[in-house]
């Protein structure tokens, strides 16, 4: 199985385009995706995980090709329970997988006093952790993470940046974040959309990585 994520000349948009043309290849790893409100954070991602197909150029996974992406809305059924949900999903992953037991999820994510409840009874943050759960049963070749810290509490975001640090040993993780401070403590390796354009950048090897990183957030 080989990990990464190769965009090639990909062009990106709804009628119109927003980003591109991309090229460029992301390894195993954490990747932050960073750029203000409307760059196109959201809809790079929707493209790369099929959801939005291109408008030219394309987009290669490694094998066997499986996509964990997490939305702004939970990729749950609202009118299932909690426990409903991830049977359903552990019952997905069976199919190329040993999933994690039941209770290891529950332990894990907090879900202890959640399984019974229906997700659209569920606040922000317990959606997010219930998402979560079900993102780790996927085992995917490329994480898609939008936000994925928004909304949670300091204990389950400490978890949570813990997994994304654990899941990304094996595969890249490209996640969306609006903290620098948070982004800089995850990684050294930056997607910069601005304009038309993503930058990929390792901010180790500048000389004055958080000065030339703000001075772009702020002329952008
Ligand atoms: N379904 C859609 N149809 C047409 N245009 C859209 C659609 N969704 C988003 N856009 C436009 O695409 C552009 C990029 O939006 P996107 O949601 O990708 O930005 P973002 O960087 O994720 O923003 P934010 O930081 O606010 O979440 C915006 O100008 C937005 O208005």
């Amino acid at each position: 199985m080989s990990a990464g994520v190769t965009l090639e000349n990909l062009v990106l948009g709804y009628q119109q385009p927003i980003l591109g043309p991309v090229s460029l290849h992301l390894k195993a790893g954490i990747h932050v995706l960073l750029g203000r409100n409307g760059a196109g954070k959201t809809t790079l991602m929707r493209t790369i995980a099929g959801i939005l197909p291109p408008l030219s150029g394309k987009v290669q996974l490694g094998q066997p090709g499986r996509i964990g992406y997490l939305g702004h809305r939970a990729a749950l059924s609202e009118g299932l329970t909690v426990e409903q949900n991830l049977k359903f999903w552990q019952h997905i992953s069976r199919l190329y997988a040993q999933p994690q037991p039941l209770e290891t999820l529950t332990e894990q994510f907090d879900l202890q006093h959640l399984l019974p409840k229906r997700v659209r009874q569920l606040s922000r943050g317990q959606r997010q952790r219930a998402d979560l759960a079900r993102l780790s049963l996927v085992r995917p070749d490329v994480l898609l993470l939008d936000e994925p810290l928004t909304g949670l509490d300091p204990v389950q975001a400490r978890y949570i940046r813990q997994k994304m640090q654990e899941w990304s040993a094996e595969c890249p993780l490209i996640y969306s974040t609006h903290s620098l401070p948070e982004a800089l403590e995850m990684t050294s390796s930056f997607l910069l959309v601005q304009g038309r354009g993503v930058r990929l950048l390792d901010i180790s090897e500048l000389a004055e990585p958080e000065i030339e990183l703000l001075l772009w957030l702020e002329a952008s």
